[in-house]
């Protein structure tokens, strides 16, 4: 039986202690403000924004939502995120993803400050992550650092396996563990035998978008096995990428979904834009 990484447990410890730094901060006059830019009706999006919320509104952070029709231009967007860029109360600006077609994330992205990229996806703060010298580091692998470093999960000298190459979770995850001396394997939908990839893994993380694709087959008996997906089976309920139940006997380790990766992922966004307020 697999030890349970619970990342909604951690998370609350985390949000507690920013609590209690932003109280400190306040009678000092600085409030921390993030604002999150939602492009859309999308409804995935719309439980990631209300958890948000619900978790600035705990710690005493200012936070902005601004909810944008799918109409709007991406010149008017640009324009949106630079009056934040210059607002001085605005610590963070978090732009939701993915975006309607018609406007280009690359570009959006390349217009948020580095400074209030909180999410960390700024050229600017990737390129930083990728040479060594992270300052803002993508919410998702950087809660699942801190998911292992709080269950003393070591990746130094250990085979890591990331599925999944996108720019927000499983290329900054690699790195990420590389910067802590873990041999790094990369997999995508082009790799083949993946399952014999993966049974290599003493680490194994899945950021993939398929419910239940990660089978006991994929599996070394006491591996640490970390779930990023958030998809909803037939009755809408909320699934990750590995097959829980199955997996759960033979790993070492596991996160569930949810009350794994997303409540840390977001503890991540509000420690980022605290600790931007800070400075
Ligand atoms: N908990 C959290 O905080 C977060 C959760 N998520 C969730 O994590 C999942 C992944 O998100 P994201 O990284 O944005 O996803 P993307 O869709 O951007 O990337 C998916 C990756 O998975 C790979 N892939 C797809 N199918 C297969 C397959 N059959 N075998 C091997 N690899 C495959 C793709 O390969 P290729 O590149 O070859 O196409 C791609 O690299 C989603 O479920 C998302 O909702 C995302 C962000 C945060
Ligand atoms: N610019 C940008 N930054 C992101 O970080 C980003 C994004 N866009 N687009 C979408 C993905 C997805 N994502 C989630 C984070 C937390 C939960 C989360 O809170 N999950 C909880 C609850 C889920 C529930 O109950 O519905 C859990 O897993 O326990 C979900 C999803 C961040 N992403
Ligand atoms: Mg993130």
């Amino acid at each position: 039986m697999a030890k349970l990484i619970d990342g909604k447990k951690l998370a609350g410890e985390i949000t507690a202690q920013l609590t209690e730094e932003v109280s400190r901060m306040k009678e000092k006059g600085i409030v921390p403000g993030l604002v999150v830019l939602l492009v859309g009706d999308n409804p995935a999006s719309q439980t990631y924004v209300k958890n948000k919320e619900i978790s600035a509104k705990k710690i005493g952070i200012h936070s902005v939502v601004e909810r944008i029709p799918a109409s709007i231009t991406e010149a008017e967007l640009l324009a949106k995120i630079e009056a934040y860029n210059q607002d001085e109360t605005i610590h963070g600006i978090l732009v939701q993803l993915p975006l309607p077609k018609h406007i280009d994330a690359d570009k959006v992205l390349l217009a948020i400050h580095p400074k209030k990229d909180v999410d960390g996806f700024h050229p600017y703060n990737m390129g930083q992550l990728f040479i060594g010298s992270p300052d803002k580091i993508p919410c998702t692998p950087y809660g699942i650092m801190k998911m292992l470093e709080a269950y003393q999960i070591e990746p130094e000298g250990k085979k890591a396996v990331v599925i999944g190459r996108s720019n927000i979770v499983g290329k900054p995850m690699a790195q990420l563990l590389l910067m802590q001396n873990a041999t790094v394997t990369m997999t995508h939908s082009r790799t083949q035998d993946l399952p014999a990839v993966a049974r290599e893994a003493d680490i194994l993380v899945v950021a993939i978008g398929r419910g239940n694709f990660v089978t006991k087959e994929f599996v070394k008996p006491g591996a640490v096995v970390i779930d990023v997906g958030m998809n909803r089976d037939e009755n809408g309920k909320l699934i990750g990428d590995v097959k829980f139940d199955e997996v759960e006997p033979v790993a070492g380790f596991i996160t569930p979904v949810p009350g794994g990766v997303g409540p840390m992922t977001i503890a991540m966004l509000m420690e980022q834009t605290v600790a931007n307020a800070r400075k």
